[in-house]
């Protein structure tokens, strides 16, 4: 794997590559890599194709009070993560090469970033947006690879994706999980033993509401009751919701695709996760 730290060294690689035929394809992350970001890499290899992964702690998509001086950074067992899965280009630019004096854009989603994630973390969402555009815009990938885990996020990029013309396909991989049905995070090492052995609770809570919902049930008793099974299991919770799974808007219409969306907080950890409530 080659790994770049400068944008004009990156450009020649991927010039190379699609001088020699080959298409490229993208997969953003944060580092601190885990099963869940090896499975996007896996999605995004095909033969012939050149595979980027991003590394960048992104400072705008941090709050003021977030965790963005403590998260975790590993980037020497990223590499050999990265080279073990197959992935061609490493990017890790710097923090100045991101954003030099002067960067004065913001790239907003409305609507579709307002609610959930976007209300919990105010300006969250035009971090992310901001900073995938200008890696879409530095990588020309052909193709881009998020997890489903962070729901809302898959939505806003391919909202923005379509909205400004990006020529790449968006491709959402399924949340990989520990044994227990806890999804995989990075931010899953802030927690303590006790606390890790409670976080069950969120991936049961929203299973337990999925199957209520889906049989029928009524849809405010099931988030009731899952809120009440977090808070029993020692979480404060953010928010568990019904939305549709495109618009993210809450109470969806009859006939739409249905996701329950979560966030809650155990000891200093705020953990996400989502479950599809209709068979695909
Ligand atoms: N368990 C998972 N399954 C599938 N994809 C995942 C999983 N966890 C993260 N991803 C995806 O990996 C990409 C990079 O995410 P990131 O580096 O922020 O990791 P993370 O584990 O989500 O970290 P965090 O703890 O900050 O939420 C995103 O597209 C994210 O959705
Ligand atoms: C997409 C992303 C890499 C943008 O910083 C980040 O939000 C993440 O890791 O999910
Ligand atoms: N995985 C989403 C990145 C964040 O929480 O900032």
């Amino acid at each position: 794997m080659e790994v770049y730290r400068d944008l004009a060294g990156l450009r020649a690689a991927l010039a190379e590559a699609r001088a020699a035929g080959r298409e490229v394809a993208l997969v953003p992350t944060m580092g601190a890599l885990h099963a869940g970001h090896v499975a996007l890499v896996e999605a995004a290899r095909r033969p012939g194709a050149c595979v980027v992964a991003s590394i960048f702690v992104n400072p705008k998509q941090f709050g003021a009070n977030e965790d963005l001086s403590r998260y975790p950074r590993k980037e020497i067992s990223d590499i050999a993560m990265l080279t073990d899965a197959g992935c061609d280009i490493l990017w890790l630019p710097p923090v100045e090469a991101m954003y030099p004096d002067g960067f004065a854009t913001n790239v907003s989603v409305t609507g579709v970033s307002d609610g959930w994630d976007g209300a919990a973390r105010p300006g969250h969402f035009d971090g992310v947006a901001t900073v995938v555009a200008k890696l879409f815009n530095q990588v020309r990938p052909a193709r881009a690879y998020f997890g489903e885990k962070d729901f809302q996020q898959l939505a806003v990029i391919r909202r923005m994706v379509t909205d400004l013309d990006f020529e790449i396909e968006i491709t959402g991989v399924p949340t990989q999980r520990e044994d227990d049905g806890l999804a995989l995070s990075s931010r899953n090492v802030y927690l303590l033993p006790e606390e890790r052995a409670k976080a069950v609770a969120l991936p049961r809570a929203l299973g337990v509401a999925a199957r209520t919902i889906l049989g029928g049930g009524d849809t405010a008793r099931a988030l009731e009751d899952a809120t009440a099974a977090l808070v029993a299991a020692g979480f404060a919770v953010d928010y568990v919701a019904l939305v549709d799974a495109e618009t993210l808007v809450a109470d969806p219409a009859p006939g739409r695709r249905r996701q329950l969306l979560a966030a809650a907080r155990i000891g200093n950890t705020r953990l996400i996760d989502n479950l599809a409530v209709d068979p695909a």
